[in-house]
C-alpha cells in the first residue's frame, strides 16, 4: 500500500506519498523493512527517541506530533495516536461485520463472553476480545492487553473476518478508548456497565476517568447507533445525556431499564430466577449465574443482541444457557461441603459485589483471600482492606502482582486500612499458594471460600519476571491435599 493510501493524505509530495508501505508499527522494535513508523508521545517516553532504532530495522518514514531533526521523511498529523489506528484499519481493511464495544469499571469481560454465547446461539459466527484474549468457536488466543493496541487490533479483526466471524464482542477499556485504540473500528452499538474507582493510577481523578469512558459514546459511536445500558448504574443517567446529546438510540436494561424491565429476581444456590418484560411481552429466564451483577451483565448482552437485530425471544431463551468467563465467581471445587470460588475482584466496588453475592448462600464463615497489585492505584489498598474486613468474616491478606514494589508495603497498606474497620480476622499470609492452602485446609461445612483478584492470570509478576501461577490450580492442589 503506498503512503498516501495508508495516510488518506492525498496531497503529500508523490517522492513520499508513493512510498510504498510494507507494515506499520508504534514500536521501533517490532519495525521491519518498509515499515511506516508512528513516533507516539507517551507517558514513560517519546517515540521520536526511537526513530534510529526504527530506521535501522528498515522503517521507510516516520509520522509524528511534531516537526524534528530526523533520519528519515517525517510527516506531522495532529493526533499520531489517531492516526495510527485509522491506518492501521486501512491497512488491514477486513473487520467482522457486526462489533459492539463494551465499556465500564466492571463487567466488560463478562458481557463480551454472553454476547458471544448468545449470538452463537442464535447461528452467527462470533468471538469475544478482551482481558481473557480472543475467544471464538475454534479456542481461545490470550494476549496482553484488555483493548490491543491498534496496529494488533486490526490483524486480529482482519483475521477474524477472514475466518468467516461475521459478531464480535470487545471490550473497550477506558485506556484503550483514550488512546484512540479504537478508532479505526467500524462499531454497531456499545455497551455500558457501570462506574466506580478504578485505573486512578493513569487518569487524574474521577472525572477523567469517566470522561475517557464518555468518548466511546460522544466520539466513537455515530448517531443514530445504539447505546445498552445498565439502567441501575449510579451514572447511568449522566450516561445517558451523553448519549441523547450525541444523537444515540438509549437502550436502557435492568430494574429502572425502560428497554428490557427487569421485574423480579429470585436467587437460588448458584443460579437466578427472573422475571423481565421487553416491548410489552413478559419473560421468564432461569439464569445459571449467582450474583446481582452477574444478572446485570446478562442483561446488558441480551439488550446488545437485540440492538444489533437478533430476535428478542431467541436472545432471552440463550440467557438460560449463559457459562461464566473464566475466573468470574467460577466454582472450582469443595472442601467438607463448601464452595471454593475463583474471581477477578480486583477493585473495590468488585469485591463489594461478590462478598454481597456470596454473603446470603453461605451460613457458616465468609473467607476471602486477596491483594493488591504493585504499580497501580495505590488508594485502591486500604478501601478494599476495609470491604474485606466489614464484609466476610476472614480475609487472608496475601500478594497480587506485586510488579517494582515492596510486596510487605502493599500488604501493610491493606491491613492498615482493614484494622477496626470491621468484625473480620485478618491473616496475612505472603506467598499466594500457601494462603489459598491454609485457607482451604480450615474449610467447615457452611463456609464458602473466594480467592479474588486474579481471575483467570497464570502467572505472579515479581518485579520483571512473570512467575508461572493460577488460582484455580491452587485451589484444586489445595483441596487434593486437603481432601478426606
Ligand atoms: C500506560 C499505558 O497505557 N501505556 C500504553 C501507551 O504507552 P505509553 O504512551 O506510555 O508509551 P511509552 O512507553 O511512553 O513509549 C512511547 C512510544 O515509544 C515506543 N517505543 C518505546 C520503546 C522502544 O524501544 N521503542 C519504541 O518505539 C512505544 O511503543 C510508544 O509508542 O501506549 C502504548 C501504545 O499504544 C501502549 O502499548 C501502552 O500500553 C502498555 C503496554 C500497558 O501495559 N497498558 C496497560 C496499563 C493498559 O492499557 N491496560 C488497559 C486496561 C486494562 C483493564 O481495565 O482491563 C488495557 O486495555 O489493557
Ligand atoms: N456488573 C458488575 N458490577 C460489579 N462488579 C462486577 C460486575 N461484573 C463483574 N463484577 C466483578 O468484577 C470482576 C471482573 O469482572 P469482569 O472481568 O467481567 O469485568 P471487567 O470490566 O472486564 O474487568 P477488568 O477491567 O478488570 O478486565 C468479577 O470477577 C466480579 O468480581
Ligand atoms: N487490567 C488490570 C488487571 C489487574 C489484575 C490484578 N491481578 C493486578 O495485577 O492488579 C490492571 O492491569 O490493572
Ligand atoms: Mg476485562
Amino acid at each position: 500500500m503506498r503512503l498516501s493510501e495508508l495516510l488518506a493524505l492525498g496531497d503529500l509530495d508523490p517522492s513520499i506519498g508513493n512510498i510504498e508501505i510494507a507494515g506499520l508499527s508504534a514500536d521501533s522494535r517490532v519495525v521491519s523493512e518498509g515499515f511506516a513508523f508512528f513516533a507516539i508521545p507517551g507517558h514513560a517516553g517519546d517515540g521520536l527517541a526511537f526513530v534510529g532504532d526504527a530506521k535501522a530495522r528498515g522503517a521507510a518514514v516516520v509520522i509524528a506530533e511534531r516537526a524534528a531533526e530526523c533520519a528519515l521523511p517525517l510527516i506531522v498529523v495532529p493526533d499520531v495516536r489517531a492516526a495510527v489506528a485509522r491506518a492501521a484499519a486501512r491497512f488491514y481493511p477486513r473487520q467482522p461485520e457486526t462489533i459492539v464495544a463494551v465499556t465500564g469499571t466492571s463487567g466488560k469481560t463478562s458481557v463480551v463472553a454472553f454476547l458471544r454465547q448468545i449470538w452463537a446461539a442464535m447461528g452467527h459466527e462470533a468471538a469475544s476480545l478482551g482481558t481473557v484474549g480472543v475467544v471464538d468457536s475454534k479456542g481461545a488466543h490470550y494476549g496482553a492487553l484488555t483493548t490491543p493496541g491498534p496496529v494488533e487490533l486490526h490483524k486480529t479483526l482482519n483475521e477474524l473476518a477472514a475466518g468467516g466471524v461475521t459478531h464480535l464482542a470487545m471490550e473497550a477499556s477506558s485506556l484503550g478508548v483514550d488512546q484512540r485504540r479504537l478508532d479505526g473500528v467500524r462499531l454497531a452499538a456499545a455497551g455500558f456497565t457501570n462506574f466506580s474507582r478504578d485505573h486512578l493510577d493513569h487518569h487524574r481523578d474521577m472525572e477523567d476517568y469517566f470522561a475517557a469512558k464518555m468518548r466511546l459514546f460522544d466520539t466513537l459511536l455515530q448517531p443514530g447507533q445504539t447505546a445498552v445500558i445498565d439502567a441501575d448504574s449510579d451514572v447511568a443517567t449522566r450516561v445517558a445525556a451523553v448519549c441523547n446529546t450525541r444523537g444515540l438510540s438509549v437502550f436502557g436494561v435492568g430494574a429502572k431499564g425502560e428497554a428490557i424491565v427487569l421485574k423480579d429476581a429470585r436467587p437460588h444456590a448458584l443460579a437466578t430466577s427472573l422475571d423481565i418484560s421487553h416491548a410489552g411481552k413478559n419473560y421468564k429466564i432461569e439464569l445459571p449465574l449467582a450474583g446481582a451483577f452477574q444478572t446485570s451483565n446478562a442483561l446488558v448482552a441480551a439488550g446488545l443482541a437485540i440492538a444489533s437485530g437478533d430476535d428478542p425471544a431467541r436472545v432471552f431463551a440463550a440467557l438460560d444457557h449463559l457459562k461464566g468467563a473464566p475466573g468470574r465467581l467460577e466454582l472450582v471445587g469443595a472442601r467438607n461441603g463448601a464452595p471454593v470460588f475463583v474471581d477477578y475482584a480486583h477493585k473495590p466496588d468488585a469485591l463489594e459485589k461478590v462478598i454481597a453475592t456470596l454473603r446470603p448462600l453461605t451460613k457458616g464463615r465468609l473467607i476471602v483471600v486477596f491483594g493488591c497489585g504493585g504499580d497501580r492505584d495505590k488508594g485502591k489498598r486500604a478501601l478494599m482492606g476495609e470491604i474485606a474486613v466489614r464484609a466476610a468474616d476472614v480475609a487472608i491478606v496475601t500478594d497480587d502482582n506485586p510488579r517494582s514494589e515492596d510486596p510487605a508495603l502493599i500488604r501493610a497498606a491493606i491491613i492498615d486500612g482493614a484494622k477496626g474497620a470491621g468484625p473480620a480476622q485478618i491473616i496475612e499470609i505472603a506467598d499466594r499458594g500457601e494462603a489459598i492452602s491454609q485457607a482451604v485446609a480450615g474449610l467447615c461445612a457452611g463456609d464458602a471460600l473466594v480467592v479474588a483478584g486474579k481471575g483467570h492470570e497464570t502467572g505472579q509478576i515479581v518485579g520483571n519476571r512473570i512467575l508461572p501461577f493460577s488460582d484455580h490450580e491452587a485451589v484444586t492442589k489445595a483441596l487434593q491435599e486437603h481432601s478426606s
